[in-house]
């Protein structure tokens, strides 16, 4: 329960030009009418109870500005006068806050409040504003910003400028920003260039150009830290930088994990207010070094194939996607792997256990991991050979608008585990009905005989490439026939990004980076209006 000392201000101000008694928690604000005491303006009586209030959390609030309003009084003065006169003292401020619009979307709110003067005015901004600038919040106050104007419908600067820029501006934050020039622009960038003076690093782009992020900054880290990241052994070090991305792709897979939609304006807010999410972070090495680093899908087979494809039409936008995937449906193609795994030990935990990765998860929250600790000394790996049209490593849930449930829907964002799914050789028919499930929202996409998900710790992936002799089937004649294997061979899909390297040893590494996000809301536990944190009034009337 909240403590009335925790109460840092409280005093009857108007707002919708109704005396409302508003207090300033050191966790939230809140306001509302009074059933009893407080006419006067400045003054209220003990005690007093809400009949209906709002309550909003400090870290919801993106800011609070001075508001110029020329008062009632003073307007009829001046009319009286005949002056068109602004007040020359502020005595309204404006709470700009989060708003939930349905559908995980974020906009901000507007609320205006009138003081009896501006000296109480100018006390309520600095005593909120002292609030918001608490390291508690982690706000960023610096962000260097790369905005890659090719990404999906090419819009990325547009957004920037109408529909960002503003917002920082709004809430204080300072923003470099970089215009990318060339593919591994970023990455070059961050590997290189002193990056002290900034809270985080932001892209306007999709996820090929956050794995720029990702990937140049966890280089930097390990690099800046004297770490040897080509080792899988290795035990690697969590940047200081937080990541964020404001929707600009194709996929935005990233995003929409990571805040249910993939709206820059709703990205930006989960920015401003400083809330970050750990986020698992796949390895990927051959031999002795270290390939790229992932953290949504790394494919091979037909994801791989699609990508490779859809780039050739990369013209036509997100939609090259629909029609790579529909002219690679179209040929079949059989892939051959050797693959080995290391499960998660514990067997509550499953693809298709069912459950959810919602905000402050529990399950994220609860999982221990031995990190250190050698991975090839453990006796438990398992192995699969054989032929597959689609191998998919699910590290998040890659939710997006071709998989709004997600790819692995009960995949965790930071529970140390990839989702490994095997698409075995089968019909068309049979991998256009599991591919239709992955799109709606509604069959486990799993329960199929011919697909088989594994929850893991760590992968090898061997590819069966040479064209090897069957030596054991016999014709009906009794007659050893020689069977050549007609195998190909694919790329891989990582992150939206090509990677031709056959054979890679991947493992996940527990929640390495911090997203500037919350992960999705459960949006049937959310009440908006009214008051959820435990304030003094509430706690009075319960
Ligand atoms: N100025 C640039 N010119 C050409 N390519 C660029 C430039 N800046 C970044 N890139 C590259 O463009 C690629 C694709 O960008 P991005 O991920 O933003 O869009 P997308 O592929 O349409 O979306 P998604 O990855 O979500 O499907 C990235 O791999 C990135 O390296
Ligand atoms: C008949 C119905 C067919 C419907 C097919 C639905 C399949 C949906 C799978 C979507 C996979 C998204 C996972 C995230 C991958 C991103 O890292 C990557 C880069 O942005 N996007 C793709 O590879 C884009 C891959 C797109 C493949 C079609
Ligand atoms: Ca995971």
């Amino acid at each position: 329960m909240e403590a009335a000392d925790n109460v840092l201000l409280k005093t009857v101000l108007i707002h919708n030009k109704k005396n409302c008694l508003v207090t300033l928690f050191s966790t939230h604000i809140c306001w509302g009418l009074m059933s009893c005491g407080a006419d006067a303006i400045g003054q209220y009586l003990e005690p007093f109870y809400y009949q209906r209030h709002e309550s909003v959390p400090i870290q919801e609030i993106i800011a609070i500005t001075p508001e110029k309003i020329q008062h009632a009084q003073e307007k009829k003065q001046n009319a009286s006068l005949g002056i068109e006169l602004i007040s020359l003292e502020t005595r309204s401020f404006c709470l700009h806050v989060v708003k939930r619009v349905g559908g995980h979307r974020w906009r901000v709110r507007k609320v205006i409040f009138d003081c009896p003067d501006g000296q109480a005015c100018g006390d309520w901004i600095d005593a909120v504003q002292s609030r918001l600038n608490s390291k508690e919040y982690g706000r960023p106050k610096h962000l260097l910003t790369f905005i890659n104007p090719f990404g999906g419908k090419r819009k990325a600067v547009k957004i920037y400028e109408e529909k960002i820029e503003p917002l920082f501006y709004l809430a204080g934050i300072a923003s470099e920003v970089i215009v990318t020039e060339r593919a591994n622009h970023a990455h070059d960038y961050i590997l290189e260039e002193d990056l002290r003076h900034y809270d985080g690093i932001i892209c306007v782009g999709g996820d090929g150009m956050f794995a720029e992020l990702l990937n140049g900054l966890l280089r930097r880290t390990q690099q800046d830290a004297g770490i040897h990241d080509a080792n899988q052994e290795t035990k690697l070090v969590n940047p200081r930088l937080k990541l964020g991305v404001i929707p600009g792709g194709s996929t935005d897979a990233v995003v929409y994990t990571t805040c249910g939609i993939n709206d820059p304006v709703t990205s930006a807010l989960h920015i401003i207010i400083g809330e970050t999410v750990g986020v698992d972070v796949c390895s990927i090495h051959q031999e002795n070094q270290i390939l790229r680093y992932c953290v949504s899908m790394l494919a091979y087979g037909y994801f791989g194939d699609v990508l490779i494809d859809s780039e050739k039409h990369r013209w036509m936008g997100p939609k090259r996607y629909d029609w790579s995937g529909f002219k690679r449906w179209c040929k079949k193609f059989v892939y051959e792997a050797e693959i080995s795994y290391l499960e998660c030990p514990d067997t509550r935990h499953h693809p298709r256990d069912g459950s959810r990765c919602f905000a402050g998860c529990e399950i994220c929250n609860s999982i221990q991991h031995s990190e250190g600790e050698s991975l090839y000394s453990d006796d438990k790996w398992q192995t699969f050979q054989g032929r597959f049209i689609s191998f998919q490593s699910i590290t998040m849930p890659c939710r997006c608008d071709l998989s709004p449930n997600g790819v692995s829907p009960s995949q965790h964002l930071s529970n140390g585990y990839t989702d490994l799914i095997i698409a075995k050789e089968c019909s068309q028919v049979d991998f256009l009905r599991h591919m239709w499930r992955v799109k709606s929202k509604t069959t486990d996409q799993f329960d199929f005989d011919f697909v088989e998900v594994h929850r893991v710790k760590a992968f090898k992936f061997r590819p069966i490439l040479e064209d090897g002799e069957d030596e054991e089937n016999d014709d009906s004649n009794g007659r050893q026939r020689l069977r050549t294997r007609q195998l190909r061979a694919s790329s891989w899909n990582c992150d939206g990004e090509v990677l031709t390297e056959g054979f890679i040893d991947v493992k996940v590494h527990h929640q390495l980076i911090k997203l500037f996000a919350r992960n999705i809301e459960d949006e049937r536990q959310l009440k908006t209006d009214f008051c959820e944190t435990s304030c003094y009034s509430c706690s009075a009337r319960r």
